[in-house]
């Protein structure tokens, strides 16, 4: 993978009348990784990727795909890019066969249309009408047409929504495939999984603006940690413990909680901390029952995010210029 930015936003705005869905948003994509974007409902994750993907113009800030304003120069971006929209507009009454060869038939050098529907595992569908697929089976015959042109960059806005766990997983593996042959690709999701199986960086979206960007691990490693355990003595009985009884934790972002005597701490320095309260317990010799240490997930450090209320400094000064 090198560095070359395939796209780039730089404090990119989306306006709808006096309504800012994207505020500003500095984003880069490099050639051949795997960007996720997530975000809460509405936090703008569509309306900056139609800003990208050419479909609307930004009201403010600059965005480039391949190096050109995708608006703008459409003509030198579609050719070079697939897009698979949430939804798209088929014609009914064709058959799967009739669409992927009329959307063939469209594109500069595609794939035969027929590797195009196996490589999605749609091909023995090909002579059924487009209105009596399943939905799974559309949202297939979406990323069939995305990938027909074998595009350097594509766009999957929420690819597998709608989809089985297995044909979840067959899409992850043709993403996997695709990168592998160095396509680059912005991928939206609400799936955290998805995010993690497929995703060389993250970039979560809140309220307009990138809240957090980088590795799962990065972006988790902004999370405390959680240690959990109920205490037992030599023979086996609950000892009910409370917080005050405890070491001091040099990593605990708050005072430890103890309910129905499970104990459960939040750290940053979960090594250290896990080791204080093992020496402390073995010094008693109490037994650490069902003890749990783990790091951070993804989905705590985005519900953290979603949780978060709108940054009042940064809207504050953009109203005041
Ligand atoms: N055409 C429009 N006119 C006015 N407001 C709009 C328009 N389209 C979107 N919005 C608003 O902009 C904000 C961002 O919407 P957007 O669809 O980009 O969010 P999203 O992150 O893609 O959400 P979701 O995960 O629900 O698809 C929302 O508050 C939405 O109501």
């Amino acid at each position: 993978m090198t560095t070359d930015a395939l796209i780039s936003a730089t404090g990119a705005i989306r306006r709808y009348g006096t309504f800012e869905a994207v505020r500003g948003v500095d984003l880069t994509v490099r050639r051949g990784e795997l960007l996720a974007l997530l975000g809460t409902n509405g936090a703008g994750k569509t309306s900056l990727l139609e800003l990208i993907e050419g479909l609307a113009p930004a009201s403010g800030g600059t965005v480039r795909v391949l190096g050109h304003d995708p608006y703008r120069e459409r003509g030198h971006v579609i050719p070079r890019v697939g897009i698979m929209l949430q939804e798209a507009g088929f014609a009914s009454d064709l058959t799967v066969a009739e669409t992927a060869r009329m959307w063939a038939g469209t594109q500069t050098a595609p794939r035969p249309y027929r590797a195009a529907l196996d490589i999605v595992g749609l091909a023995h569908r090909a002579d059924v009408r487009v209105a009596s697929l399943s939905g799974g089976e559309r949202r297939r015959l979406d990323l069939a047409l995305a990938v027909m042109g074998r595009p350097e960059v594509l766009f999957l806005d929420e690819p597998t929504t709608g989809l089985d766990p297995a044909s979840r997983r067959a899409t992850w593996d043709l993403v996997r495939d695709l990168l592998a042959d160095g396509t680059t690709v912005l991928l939206t999701t609400h799936y955290l999984e998805e995010a993690e199986e497929l995703a060389d960086r993250i970039a979560v979206m809140h309220e307009g603006r990138i809240a957090r960007e980088g590795t799962v691990a990065q972006i988790v490693a902004t999370e405390p940690a959680r240690v959990s355990f109920v205490v037992h003595d030599g023979a086996g009985r609950v000892v009910d413990v409370r917080a005050a009884d405890l070491p001091p934790l040099a990593g605990a972002v708050a005072p430890p909680d103890v309910a129905r005597a499970r104990v459960s701490v939040r750290t940053d320095e979960l090594q250290d901390d896990l080791g204080t309260i093992l020496g402390w317990a073995h010094e008693r010799s109490y037994r650490l029952a069902e003890l749990d240490a783990r790091a951070a997930s993804l989905e705590q450090a985005f519900l953290a995010i979603a949780g978060t209320p709108s940054s009042a400094a940064p809207i504050e000064k953009e109203a005041a210029a």
